[in-house]
């Protein structure tokens, strides 16, 4: 037999932060070449009772704030002390919101394995005076090791009831890795295939966070089935067209998997970034995000919002604004300088030129 020698730590404990801890302790359970225990680093909170999140995830195997109802296996252990959360770890899954993934990786700095290897399970991206960062490449960049990606059509309340679904992980070059991740979070009910397109993967699944917004807007104005699957047409076309301009090395086959075309589908339909959006349409664009996410979510995040804006930086210093009518105006929606129904006036503009002759050309 194998000798155990893979430990992992979930860093995140959030809605998907738990049902990602919940599904890789059902494998290490299951693996001999995992320890069983997961550690799941836990961003501390005093809940209305005055208990500590930790404890009471510890105490009742489940998370009572971010994932009530679901018992997330014995075998997963809740540490809100980040540092000793890593020590011992080899395969490090990252799942916070992107906003804090920074903050979280230079705490990190000299902390971890220098054997470890890491996976980002976060949709987003951050935006530095050099150009547009990779959440995956900012972990690799901040902490020296590499780092795959698993994106999918996985809205987590749905996993965590063990509904069928699939993801996809994004690999660099080495497949051995991108295989072992796949074993990880493999299960009857979530099916992962591998693929060697890190930047596409993740561009995927960032970049759907936008267009769910917009499918929002289109949701809370009414205006129907047709309009918001024209909506998830020009996203994708978007999507596509800004992740092969920013790496030429994306594949037109990564959209075709779970974190592509699947993903935007699900996100538009049953996601948080949706169903905000919705109400901020419905409410003419008179309620901030801010405000909407707060009231809605219950201390979960919006993560679409933040990657219009931005996606919007990169799109006015590139000079790529015209290219990308729906990406700049969810983004003018979302600040208030354009009113929702504007979602349809200015989205349905076809770009007048493509970029012949390069890989960027609109399909
Ligand atoms: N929830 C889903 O259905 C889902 C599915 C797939 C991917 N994702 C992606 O996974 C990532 C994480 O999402 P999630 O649903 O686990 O989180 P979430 O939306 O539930 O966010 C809440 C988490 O943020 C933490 N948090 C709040 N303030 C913090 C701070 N200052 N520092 C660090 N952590 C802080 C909270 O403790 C909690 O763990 C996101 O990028 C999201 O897009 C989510
Ligand atoms: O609820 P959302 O909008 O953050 O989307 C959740 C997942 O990314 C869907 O795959």
């Amino acid at each position: 037999m194998t000798p155990a020698s893979s430990r992992v730590t979930v860093v995140g404990s959030g809605n998907w932060g738990s049902v990602a801890a919940k599904l890789i302790a059902s494998n290490t359970l299951k693996l001999h070449s995992f320890h069983d225990e997961v550690r799941m680093w836990v961003f501390e909170e005093i809940l209305p009772s005055g208990e500590k999140l930790s404890q009471l995830i510890n105490q009742t195997n489940e998370n009572v704030k971010y994932l009530p109802g679901i018992k997330l296996g014995k075998n997963v252990v809740a540490d809100p002390d980040l540092e000793n959360a890593v020590r011992d770890a080899t395969m490090l899954v990252f799942v916070t919101p992107h906003q804090f993934v920074e903050g979280i990786c230079k705490r990190l700095v000299g902390k971890i394995r220098t054997d470890a290897e890491a996976i980002s399970l976060i949709k987003g991206m951050e935006v530095k005076r050099e150009g547009p960062c990779m959440i995956s490449s900012l972990i690799s960049q901040h902490l020296g090791i590499s780092c795959c990606v698993l994106m999918g059509a996985n809205i987590a309340n749905e996993i965590a009831v063990e509904k069928f679904s699939e993801a996809t992980v994004g690999y660099r070059k080495d497949k051995q890795t991108a295989e072992k991740w796949v074993q990880l979070f493999n299960t009857s009910y979530f099916m992962v295939s591998a693929v060697q397109d890190v930047e596409g993967v993740e561009l995927c699944g960032t970049l759907k966070n936008i267009v769910a917004i917009a499918a929002g807007f289109v949701d809370g104005l009414e205006m129907g089935n047709n309009t918001k699957a024209a909506i998830m047409r020009i996203g994708l076309r978007e999507m596509k067209t800004f992740s092969k301009l920013l790496f030429p090395s994306v594949k037109d086959s990564t959209f075709f998997e779970s974190c592509g075309v699947a993903d935007l589908i699900t996100t538009c339909l049953g996601g948080r970034n949706r169903r905000c959006a919705e109400a901020f349409a419905r409410n003419g664009g008179k309620r901030s995000f801010d405000e909407l996410e707060a009231e809605m979510l219950q201390g979960q995040k919006l993560q679409g919002v933040s990657t219009a804006k931005e996606v919007y930086e990169v799109l006015r210093h590139r000079g790529w604004l015209e290219l990308f009518p729906l990406f700049s105006t969810v983004h003018e929606i979302c600040i208030g300088r354009l009113p929702p129904t504007a979602i349809v006036e200015y989205s349905e503009h076809t770009p007048k030129f493509s970029l012949v002759g390069g890989s960027a050309q609109f399909f």
